[in-house]
């Protein structure tokens, strides 16, 4: 059976948990997902370890936000890691993505939108106004006119931002909650099925699998349930 197109987020305090939540959902999904929590830890050595618990593919989320000639050799620094996906944060501006995109060719750029933790008044006591839609839209074509090949916007936003970047661009999609967990610091949420139907290409989930009493049967679980979602709506993943 093809994985599900679920990116597991593996935010765990050390790396043994980590490489045994990607041990038990790598055979039901797509790509694993280190991030800030476990590289600050471990360093890029991490990458190796979590590549030889799970061999599936593997997303690295930095989310990298300075000036381009820093985020240039900060993405070339991990280069040698080969991530399928390097995030950066859509609002360090069209040169800095553009960086990024030139130091690493063989790696998708995903541009991070608005953050999906923030609600609107969040998001004005920061200085942007109106809808966060608007906002992500704007950022969206900023970040692919600058070369970023994935966008990540949360499950609000998907139809807004496809219908304005077209079918290429892969978007990401956290802020994923399965009917009956908890919502916790994610704002604008939206259940898997539902971000699925409407055009996600990859859904990024953590805690709602890792934090399950039995991830690998979690992680099943959802995935049986987009093949649902697929077969109703005829969306293919
Ligand atoms: O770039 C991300 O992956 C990301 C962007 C965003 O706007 N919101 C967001 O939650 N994330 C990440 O997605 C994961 C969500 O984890 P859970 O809230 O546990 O499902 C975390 O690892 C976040 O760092």
């Amino acid at each position: 059976m093809t994985p599900a197109p679920i990116a597991v987020a593996l935010d765990a305090p050390d790396l043994e948990t980590a490489a045994r939540w990607a041990s038990l959902v790598t055979p039901h999904v797509s790509t694993v997902k280190v991030g800030l929590e476990l590289y600050l830890r471990y360093g890029p050595d991490v990458i190796a370890s979590i590549r030889g618990a799970s061999g599936v593919r593997l997303f690295l989320d930095l989310k990298l936000h300075d000036i381009p000639n820093t985020v240039a050799g900060a993405a070339g620094a991990v280069a040698r890691l080969k991530p399928a996906i390097l995030t950066v944060h859509a609002t360090g501006g069209p040169a800095m993505i553009e960086a990024a995109v030139n130091a690493l060719p063989n790696t998708q750029i995903a541009a991070v939108t608005l953050l999906t933790s923030l609600s609107e008044a969040d998001l004005e006591r920061i200085g942007v106004n109106g809808p966060a839609s608007d906002a992500v839209r704007r950022l969206a074509v900023m970040a692919v006119g600058a070369g970023a090949q994935a966008l990540v916007c949360s499950p609000h936003e998907i139809t807004t931002v496809r219908a304005e970047v077209g079918p290429d661009i892969t978007l990401i999609i956290p802020g994923v909650r399965p009917v009956g967990t908890a919502s916790q610091d994610q704002v604008r949420v939206a259940t898997p099925e539902q971000a699925f139907a409407d055009g996600a290409d990859l859904l990024v989930i953590g805690r709602p699998i890792t934090g399950s009493a039995d991830p690998g049967a979690t992680a099943a679980g959802i995935a049986a349930s987009l093949r649902r979602t697929s077969a109703a709506t005829g969306r293919r993943s």
